[in-house]
């Protein structure tokens, strides 16, 4: 197994009903919202103004980016818990990444969007990790940890009791609002995630990871073509144009080509 202290720092297309509709679906209700380029943000802008209600103008906007967001309604409306649930399906609906059967790790699970998904479209085994709780998802199980904490490889390792078919990672950081620090911490997350892939994933395996668009990935893309027969990038519809995420998607993994300098 790599150990962590060694490693790099560092379809069907979706309906979504029309824009104009109002949702229930507000930041207290069962639909977390949890994407990267959401509530983090929000804090980042920490001079802003309350309103009447209390909420500061940031939140206020962010509330009404929410109501008025066709893919919240949608989940809402489906039984998502996240609208990045669809980002998953759109990815999956263009790369064919999910199969029934797969034994298949969640990386940044929470609030289990992915990992209803994953269920849903046929995995039989799903594990899962989130720095935040998750409400039990059947079919699934999910541990409340850091992934970057050093014995996380052999805790999830254990749970999913042999080798994986997907790894995905949703993970994101806390967005600082300094672009290229976002970037490197994500950069990080995503490499780690994919070392742990390295370790895990079974002879044709396959690994999605969230990225920013950036530049210094260049590296880990490298690897990854070392690694794997395909490698792409993707930003599916559901990941808003203003957000610099894109997922990088790897598939038909050769554990052959797996040597010291790469793990
Ligand atoms: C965009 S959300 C994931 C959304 C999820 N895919 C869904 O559909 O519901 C990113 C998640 O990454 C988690 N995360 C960030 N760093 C992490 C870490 N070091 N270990 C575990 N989870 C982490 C965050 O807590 C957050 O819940």
């Amino acid at each position: 197994m790599t150990e962590k202290k060694n490693r790099p720092t560092g379809s069907s297309t979706l309906r979504v009903p029309g824009r104009a509709r109002k949702s229930s679906a507000t930041p207290g209700s069962r639909l977390v919202q949890n994407d990267s380029d959401a509530p983090q943000k929000m804090r980042a802008q920490s001079v802003s103004l309350r309103t009447a209600r209390g909420r500061t103008t940031a939140q206020q906007r962010w509330l009404s980016r929410q109501l008025n967001d066709p893919y919240v309604q949608a989940a809402h409306k489906q039984g998502w818990r996240s609208r990045a649930a669809f980002k998953l399906i759109e990815l999956d609906d263009r790369f064919h990444l999910i199969r029934p059967g797969m034994r298949i790790v969640d990386l940044g699970a929470a609030p289990g969007g992915w990992t209803q998904v994953l269920v849903k479209r046929g995995a039989s085994q799903v594990v899962g990790v989130d720095l935040l709780p998750v409400e039990p998802v059947a079919g699934a199980e999910i541990i409340e940890g850091d992934f970057t904490d050093p014995e996380m490889d052999a805790r999830l390792i254990s749970m999913l009791g042999g080798k994986a078919d997907l790894v995905v990672s949703d993970m994101a950081p806390n967005t600082t609002g300094h672009a290229p620090t976002d970037h490197v911490r994500i950069i990080g997350l995503a490499e780690e995630a994919l070392h742990f892939a390295f370790d895990i994933l079974a002879e044709g395996g396959g690994f999605v990871a969230k990225v920013f668009q950036g530049g210094s990935e260049k590296a880990m893309l490298n690897t990854m073509k070392q690694a794997f027969t395909q490698v792409r990038h993707a930003k599916p519809p559901a990941s808003r144009k203003d957000s610099s995420e894109l997922y990088v998607v790897a598939t038909g993994f050769r554990p052959d080509r797996i040597n010291t300098q790469t793990a």
